[in-house]
């Protein structure tokens, strides 16, 4: 590939007509000199090596060596095998051009100092096609992580105008009456993309922007006809948001396909809108304005004034309310409903409102005062100045069923209650760590051990690491919305609560704290937490400041993420290398109570987990013939796993126990995608698409493509474009309100749709049947050094949920998995956490797919059309990942 395309030349003596030679000599300064070592020259590019190794090809008719190669870069002339000069930019004076460069806008500025002798003769049209177009910050923003050129491949750019705004070019010499009145001139290859689409069915599917994909441009006779070869890409003209319609008039046609005409365009619902705007508005492209008003007032139609009110409170946090006081104004009828049946005083059923939106609000971690809202009149509260948290905590309810359970606990669980119980009942404290395997039934320990606290009368506090795993404890928090513990805190931190504060005096009247997924949770945190207790109890030299408590996991599943952190970096930040763990008494669980009618299943999975089952020669483990799927080498093998998974589809699709009790786990967030868009094309129903409103906060003047925005999915964020069916299962993806089941993981399944909310019911956890209303929320990525600009998108924060990723799942029961590896696990736990969630072997089937390239020949090597895609073969054995230094077994 490099004598093909990486040869400059032969110019010089040897070619001297070569298009590079100005004045006798190389304008590319061809050929180099040999070098022994690559150095950085002055003020350019490195000085590559050259090897004088004798190496000779014949390139052109001529023989060439080392010093006529243009410097490449081996791994993208492999992928692209086409010429692509690569230069390293590592001078400092480099990469601040670099930088600078993305913000110097969309266009050369072009500009001559006339010569008074010039007689004004200046050709502006030539001027303005010599107009070269320089890469636009996106496409800069590509070439940094993906560095092609900006001219491959190559791009049409296709025009965009208003009805009849089209530029026409026309001879000096031609009358304008006949100009104007030529049919060929009526012609604009938008024009003739709403004419493709009445005549070909297929054309209706594609976007204008692809449409250079399928259809090539007839440049003379001005039609759009079929593709048959090559490919290209299209890219409409540009238009900023100040130019108005022209700007929405882009937005439609980067999102609907199948129009006719500029009218079909402008007809939305049937109803003829007056401009691109309303159009774009009515189809949810665009924000409008008075979308949270909406929000609520579609809600308004549906929900109990107990669920408008938690809406509100939502909408409060976590949607950037611009006239909160208009909003309460216009929406407090609805949302008092309840308390004006009850009561007759206008002042006391607003108070009422307010207090009860105070507490939602308070479990969301805000304080009311912090919203322009009328104030709470303090004859109207009940809590007479006693700390919310306190409240919170001692109105928990418990189940009394629950301290029933207490006498069907196994041996091991009932020791450890009892060890604990008697540290609780003695009151002097003690440290626990309750180790046991996905599925012994730690939170049945913590159930028991709560419900036992609570019906005598004293405070337990349940919180977990993440989200999930504390919705399934009653009045379980995340650690750290209950510690208040700082998001990044590093060593010798503390927590962020006060002495005096309401979390200081719960903390001290607790008997029982639990802390559930420690293993999952940084060190420092839970060292945060000893600090401020220490502190709080005035006892420094105990940890925790004396109280009980006790903290459970599995270091067995995945551990505490640290960005690119190494295995030194992430087993350091386990609670298993704290200053604390030597003082915490371990207390084992080793009956898997989950697949306990599957002792089999049971005792392979902890072999998995310890990092002790047998490995072959390529240090894989062997996976038992039964859960793999068999290959037929044949037909789609996803389908078949999602045919295992989900059978039977058709008949169970409104049975939300059905869907919920299955799901497809897989790594990455890619092969979850692929999955889920299988997965509701064929559920039945019509379909709803929710775009999301994507912006780049720190850039004023728009250089950031919606397109490209819109074409962002970073980890953790919903697609731009969320397609949803009645009845779909979908996943959280923020902590909304936790203390009521609405936290990230928590699955759901879609009962509405207004254009501005979506209606939902919990399905799993505690809360499981409860009805919610969401809206669109301000989501930013959780890594924000991701994008070299602030990314912000308002959507609604869901994702389907047919598949998930391995993480999400951990912590959840799923009874019936599937699980899609086309990729190796790349880290501890993944492979043992995506085997446990089932509940026995006959549950699970798993697709683990290596690709084996097919030999190929040279022929069909540099000819991209003959390249076959090579084939797949199914493995019955995997790579297990296991840092033995924190499995408790190691
Ligand atoms: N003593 C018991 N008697 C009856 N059922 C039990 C008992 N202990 C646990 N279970 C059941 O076993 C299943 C798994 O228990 P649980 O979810 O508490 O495990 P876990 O250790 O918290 O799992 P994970 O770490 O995967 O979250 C649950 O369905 C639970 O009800």
């Amino acid at each position: 590939m490099v004598v093909k395309h990486m040869m400059h030349g032969p110019c010089g003596a040897l070619n001297p007509k070569n298009v590079c030679m100005q004045e006798n000599r190389c304008k590319c300064r061809y050929p180099r000199p040999f070098n022994e070592n690559t150095s950085q020259g002055k003020d350019s590019y490195p000085i590559y090596r050259r090897r004088d190794d004798g190496r000779r090809a014949k390139v052109r008719g001529k023989m060439l060596d080392n010093r006529w190669v243009v410097p490449y870069n081996p791994y993208l002339l492999r992928m692209f095998n086409c010429h692509i000069n690569v230069e390293v930019c590592s001078s400092i004076k480099a990469v601040k051009y670099l930088y600078k460069y993305i913000y110097k806008g969309h266009d050369k500025a072009s500009f001559n100092i006339d010569h008074p002798d010039a007689g004004g003769n200046i050709d502006e049209i030539k001027r303005y096609v010599d107009a070269r177009w320089i890469a636009p910050p996106e496409a800069m923003w590509r070439i940094f992580g993906f560095p092609l050129c900006a001219n491959y491949p190559p791009v049409l750019q296709l025009p965009l105008h208003l009805p009849n705004m089209h530029r026409v070019a026309f001879n000096a010499q031609a009358d304008l009456k006949n100009v104007v009145a030529s049919e060929n001139n009526s012609k604009s290859m938008l024009t003739e993309y709403f004419k493709a689409n009445q005549e070909h069915p297929r054309a209706r599917h594609i976007l204008y922007k692809d449409f250079p994909g399928s259809f090539t441009w007839q440049k003379k006779k001005k039609f759009w006809k079929p593709r048959v070869e090559r490919f290209q890409i299209g890219r409409i003209v540009s238009a900023n948001p100040a130019e108005g319609d022209r700007y929405y008039l882009r937005v439609l046609l980067n999102h609907v396909t199948g129009k006719t005409s500029f009218d079909d365009l402008l007809t939305v619902d049937g109803v003829l809108c007056g401009s691109f705007r309303e159009a774009a508005e009515r189809l949810g492209l665009i924000e409008a304005d008075n979308t949270l008003d909406n929000c609520l007032t579609e809600a308004e139609q549906w929900a109990m004034p107990c669920s408008l009110r938690r809406l509100f409170a939502t909408i409060l946090v976590h949607c950037e309310p611009s006239d909160v006081r208009g909003l309460w104004d216009r929406h407090l009828d609805p949302m008092s409903d309840d308390y004006r049946r009850s009561r007759t005083s206008p002042i006391e059923v607003e108070q009422m409102v307010l207090l009860d939106i105070r507490g939602m609000l308070q479990s969301m971690g805000k304080d009311i005062v912090d919203f322009a809202l009328p104030s709470i009149d303090d004859a109207f509260d009940p809590t007479e100045g006693e700390a919310r948290e306190v409240i919170e905590e001692s109105t928990v309810e418990f189940d009394v069923d629950d301290t029933k359970l207490a006498s069907s606990l196994n041996l091991e669980q009932r020791a450890a209650y009892e060890e604990i119980l008697a540290a609780v009942e003695r009151g002097d404290g003690g440290v626990f760590f309750v180790d046991g395997p996905g599925g012994t039934g730690k939170t049945f320990l913590y159930r028991v051990m709560l419900a036992k606290v609570r019906s005598d009368g004293n405070i337990g506090i349940a919180t977990a690491t993440s989200g999930v795993a504390a919705s399934i404890m009653p009045g379980g928090r995340t650690a750290h919305s209950r510690f208040k513990i700082p998001l990044s805190c590093d060593d010798g931190a503390s927590c962020s609560f006060t002495k005096q504060s309401g979390t200081a005096k719960l903390l001290r009247m607790a008997s029982l704290i639990i802390w559930d997924e420690a293993s999952m949770t940084k060190r420092q945190a839970v060292e945060a937490l000893d600090n401020s207790m220490r502190d709080i109890m005035g006892i420094r030299d105990r940890p925790f400041g004396g109280k009980t408590v006790v903290f459970g996991g599995d270091f067995r599943q995945v551990l505490p993420v640290v960005r690119r952190g190494s295995r030194g970096q992430i087993i350091d930040a386990t609670l298993r290398s704290s200053h604390l763990w030597k003082g915490m008494r371990q207390l084992r669980l080793i009956t898997n109570m989950r697949a306990h009618n599957d002792t089999w299943f049971a005792n392979y999975l902890l072999r998995v987990g310890n990092g002790t089952e047998e490995v072959d020669d390529q240090g894989n483990i062997l996976l038992p013939e039964d859960i793999c799927l068999p290959s037929t080498g044949e037909v789609d093998d996803l389908e078949k796993l999602i045919h295992h998974v989900f059978p039977s589809l058709d008949d169970n699709m409104s049975d939300s126990n059905y869907m919920t009790s299955r799901a497809i786990l897989s790594m990455t967030n890619d092969n979850v995608d692929k999955i889920n868009i299988r997965m509701i094309e064929r559920f039945q129903g019509d379909e709803v698409i929710y775009h999301s409103f994507d912006s780049a906060e720190d850039d004023p003047y728009g250089y950031y493509a919606q397109e490209f925005l819109n074409g962002l999915t970073p980890n953790g964020l919903p697609p731009h474009a969320l397609k949803l069916k009645l009845n779909c299962p979908v996943i959280l993806l923020r902590n909304i309100d936790p203390a009521n089941g609405l936290c990230n993981g928590t699955r759901l399944v879609v009962r509405g749709f207004e254009r501005n909310t979506i209606d939902a019911e919990i399905v799993i956890g505690q809360h499981a049947g409860r009805r919610v209303f969401l809206p669109r929320i301000p989501l930013c990525p959780s890594e924000n050094d991701m994008f070299p600009f602030k990314f912000k998108r308002k959507q609604f924060p869901i994702r389907l949920s047919f598949a998930m990723t391995i993480n999400k799942a951990q912590g959840q029961t799923v009874p019936i998995v599937g699980v899609y590896l086309p990729n190796p696990v790349f880290s501890h736990g993944q492979l043992y956490v995506a085997l446990s969630r089932a509940t026995a072997k006959r549950n699970i089937k798993i697709l683990i797919q290596k690709e084996k390239p097919k030999e190929k020949s040279n022929k069909q090597k540099d000819n991209p059309k003959k390249r076959k895609t090579p084939t797949v073969s199914l493995l019955t054995s995997m790579k297990n990942i296991v840092y033995k230094e924190v499995s408790l077994q190691a």
